[in-house]
């Protein structure tokens, strides 16, 4: 298992970080990438087997940047082989001896700011909110300028204090509830890459698909005709119609003969579909 890649949103310290390792743990490689977007491309290009991408958390909702990456890579290579849900506990990280009352600037992943939003209204209802590519990304950032720039801190993990130095917590558990929890894909080139340990047989599947104009979703989904879970939509700018979407569709509870079939009634009559995961 020595030489099994997982590639992840780096640095150090991200929830992408800790969600690849609570399930690959120590027997694997790790690929530290510096966006989502950089994830599926060491997919694509083979640099890793599998990677961990953010899809859903239960307080801010889907992540657009993979919802993003999922649209534009829908001619790439990657699929869905598994998921992986982590608990998120958020930190307020500053320079060592740093107060409350010199905070102008507060860094983190959009998802972090939005999860943290309450809290962030509440104590620093001033302060400007920048949005950077991780949480880990920010605390590397305020740990680098420690000593020069004393008015930034950064919204990640617990864990980002022992990833980098001179930081200390200011806040700790402020996310906008105690329950939060984000939901990875494991993504893979293809639907062969099997995951390690062997897994059981597939209930859940990923597909998108994208009406004509005169198609509607609803009487799509009927063809369908599998227990949906969960539907997400983004635009698909590069299509003539104004508006035009993609429809990301979860399904739970069935096989894979089933999602096949399914597939086979809506390619069939001609309707843009394609399968993006089973797991
Ligand atoms: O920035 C990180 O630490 C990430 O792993 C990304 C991410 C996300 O995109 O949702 C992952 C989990 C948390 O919800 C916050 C941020």
């Amino acid at each position: 298992m020595a030489d099994f890649i997982v590639a992840f949103l780096g640095p150090l310290g991200t929830y992408s970080h800790q969600a690849a390792h609570e399930r690959f743990g120590d027997s694997v490689k790790y690929h530290e990438c510096s966006t989502i977007t950089g994830v599926f491309h060491a997919i694509a290009s083979s640099s890793a087997h599998v990677g961990a991408i953010p899809q859903e958390n239960s307080l801010f909702g889907s992540v657009t940047e993979t919802y993003d990456a999922l649209r534009r890579e829908v001619a790439a290579p990657g699929f869905v082989v598994g998921e992986t849900i982590l608990s998120v506990q958020h930190c307020l990280l500053v320079p060592q001896g740093v107060e409350a009352s010199q905070i102008r600037r507060i860094k983190s992943h959009e998802q972090a700011l939005g999860q943290c939003a309450a809290f962030l209204a509440r104590e620093f209802p001033g302060a400007v909110l920048e949005k950077v590519s991780s949480t880990a990304g920010a605390a590397e950032t305020i740990s680098r300028d420690s000593t020069t720039t004393r008015d930034c801190a950064a919204i990640c993990s617990r864990m980002c204090v022992d990833v980098f130095e001179g930081l200390e917590v200011l806040f700790e558990s402020i996310q906008d509830a105690q329950n939060n929890f984000t939901r990875f894909y494991l993504l893979s080139k293809s639907r062969e890459h099997q995951l390690p340990p062997p897994a059981a047989p597939p209930t859940k599947a990923l597909l998108w698909i994208s009406p004509s104009g005169s198609e509607r979703i609803t009487s799509l989904l009927a063809t369908l005709d599998l227990p949906v879970s969960r539907l997400d939509r983004r635009p698909r700018p590069q299509s003539s119609k104004l508006f035009q979407a993609l429809y990301f569709v979860e399904v739970e509870e069935t096989d894979a003969t089933a999602v096949e079939q399914a597939l086979g009634r809506l390619l069939v009559q001609g309707t843009e579909a394609k399968l993006l995961g089973i797991w």
